[in-house]
């Protein structure tokens, strides 16, 4: 499903450049749960973002679901990131002057389904979470560990066949964080869901099926 091949990132600075990851090559396969983890500022973010389609590589190739990324148009890049990917983010990223409900519908808008089709969707997903009641009020109203659920369940809204998410409960408690890792299980083992995670926590990626290791940019 994802195979990176001598993928490097690096940005400029003064008259060089510097490395965040080097010769990075790996493949994983649909249906895995894949943990990966480092030192802090070995490249992990920076590796999920690439996979994710968020940033680009500076060099070597990506493919995802045997398309070759870089080669695409804009368009159909957009496209691959709307279908079939879902992101979360440590620090939720919701939008802040839409309601629950309205966050989660957002990706199915983008994704042009009717009216009906958003409806039962978001109201499945808001019964799933647990979070009916709390539809109506803003992120600002709701605790962390909801508003990463709101995160997730946007996330997964638009049945993507694979989920990155950037260390999912960094900023929450431990019963928070047990709640959203029992609920990538679910994904990763009932639904088939691929799912790739960063991680500080030995505890969370003892939930995957491999860890991947990074230091100083390299894969060790
Ligand atoms: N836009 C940028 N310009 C320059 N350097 C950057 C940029 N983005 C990230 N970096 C550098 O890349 C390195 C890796 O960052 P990254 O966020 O991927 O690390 P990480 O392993 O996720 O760290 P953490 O665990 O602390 O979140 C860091 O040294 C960071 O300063």
């Amino acid at each position: 499903m994802i195979q990176l091949t001598n993928v490097a990132k690096y940005y400029p600075t003064g008259f060089g450049k510097t490395y965040v990851l080097r010769q990075i090559s790996l493949s994983i396969n649909e249906g895995e749960f894949v943990s990966i983890m480092g030192p802090s500022g070995s490249g992990k973010s920076t590796l999920l973002h690439i996979l994710g389609l968020l940033e680009e590589p500076s060099e070597g190739e990506y493919r995802l679901l045997n398309e070759p990324v870089q080669k695409l148009s804009e368009k159909k890049r957009t496209e691959l990131h709307r279908t079939q990917i879902g992101f979360v983010f440590q620090a939720y990223h919701l939008i802040d002057e839409l309601t629950v409900y309205e966050n989660i519908e957002t990706p199915l808008l983008y994704k042009g389904l009717s009216g009906s089709e958003r409806k039962s969707r978001v109201a499945e997903l808001l019964d799933r979470f647990n979070i009916v009641a709390k539809k109506d009020l803003f992120p600002a109203q709701l605790s962390g560990g909801q508003q990463q659920l709101v995160g997730i369940a946007r996330a997964i809204a638009a049945r993507p066949r694979v989920i990155f998410a950037d260390e999912p409960t960094g900023n929450l408690h431990s019963d928070q964080a047990r709640e959203i890792m029992e609920l990538f299980r679910k994904l990763n083992q009932e639904d088939g869901v691929t799912i790739v995670q960063v991680t500080h926590s030995e505890g969370n990626a003892a939930y995957g099926n491999r860890v991947l290791n990074l230091k100083d940019g390299w894969m060790v």
